[in-house]
């Protein structure tokens, strides 16, 4: 044991929600930030978007919905309470404000949909009528543009909520996150990966985001730089270049749009890009496929895809109700 005294200042403090998943993503980062040899904990933080998943919850009127679940722990960012935060960054809104920024995005895990169900392995078994569990209104619309049948039910709550409330026969199957099935050991529950040209992910699926402090202060450039060999370039490419379409149709964690970029592959030099825009009913689909050879920037694969979306009626797709 080395008898040099640490002080409280040399330990990362990573700010997480309660969730199970939010704080296996936290562990994970706090873990490899550990095995780099730095200190680190967690500190646990309670957003409105968790209160908001409790029975009872009363939304206060001004509610806008954007940024649920990371206000407090912005605050907390601001007034120095942790170092940094982990997040799933399809929860995050496409614009931080400029006090903060993303410091790392590290390699992305399974960025598909799944399909959950024992009873029957896919979609395309579910009998007539089939009850889904889902909020989601792109996994609503995408799913009915699949099959016009199916009915939804309100399945809220954490990962195993929802497995549990599958298992009780609240509904027939479930549409999920790969990312989050797999990092909680749930792997066996997924029966099929949609790929993306049917169910087409939301931007920034399966991606985590490490959030800090703009600053250049000692302690955050510090901090930053203690982070910076987590960030992943190509997945930092692939998800702005998703956000980048999300943003140019409105943003916004609510409509139906499905984007997914696929960085070169040794067989195929080209970054990839599909994105999916849905009307709320299902009825009408639009689907753009672009690729982009020297992809220099992440921006512009975002914004010819967006432009295309938009040529073809995604805008008027979106402005439609169900
Ligand atoms: N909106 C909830 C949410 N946020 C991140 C994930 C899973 C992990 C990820 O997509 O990175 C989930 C659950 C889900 O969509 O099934």
């Amino acid at each position: 044991m080395s008898n040099v005294q640490h002080s409280s200042e040399d330990i990362i403090r990573i700010g997480s929600r309660g969730s199970q998943l939010a704080l296996w993503q936290a562990n994970h980062v706090m873990e490899a930030l550990r095995a780099a040899g730095y200190r680190a904990e967690i500190e646990i933080i309670r957003t409105t978007g968790d209160r908001m998943q409790q029975p009872g919850f009363v939304p206060p009127a001004n509610l806008d919905g954007k940024g649920i679940f990371i206000k407090e722990i912005e605050e907390a960012l601001e007034q120095g309470r942790i170092d940094l935060a982990v997040h799933s960054l399809k929860d995050l809104p496409t614009e931080l404000a400029p006090q903060f920024t993303l410091a790392a995005i590290p390699r992305r895990a399974d960025a598909r949909d799944v399909w959950v169900c024992e009873q029957y392995w896919g979609l395309h078994t579910l009998p007539e009528g089939g009850r889904i569990g889902t909020t989601s209104p792109r996994r609503r619309a995408q799913l009915l543009a699949l099959r016009p049948d199916v009915q939804f039910v309100e399945v809220r709550g954490n990962i195993d909520t929802r497995l549990r409330k599958l298992e009780e026969g609240q509904c027939d199957a479930l549409v999920l996150a790969a990312a989050g099935l797999d990092r909680l050991g749930r792997t066996e529950n997924v029966h099929y990966r949609f790929r993306p040209d049917e169910l087409c992910p939301a931007p920034g699926q399966g991606a985590l985001a490490i959030e800090t402090l703009s600053a250049s202060s000692a302690r955050n450039l510090f901090i930053r730089d203690s982070v910076a060999f987590l960030d992943h370039a190509p997945t930092r490419f692939a998800v702005e270049a998703e956000r980048v379409v999300l943003d140019a149709l409105g943003g916004g964690c609510s409509l139906p749009i499905g984007v997914h970029c696929i960085p070169p592959c040794e067989d195929n030099g080209k970054w990839r890009m599909i994105a999916q825009v849905v009307a709320p009913d299902g009825e009408a689909v639009v689907t753009v496929e672009a690729e982009a050879a020297h992809a220099t920037d992440p921006c512009a694969l975002g914004d010819q895809v967006a432009d295309e979306l938009k040529s073809r009626g995604a805008l008027d797709l979106l402005a439609s109700t169900a």
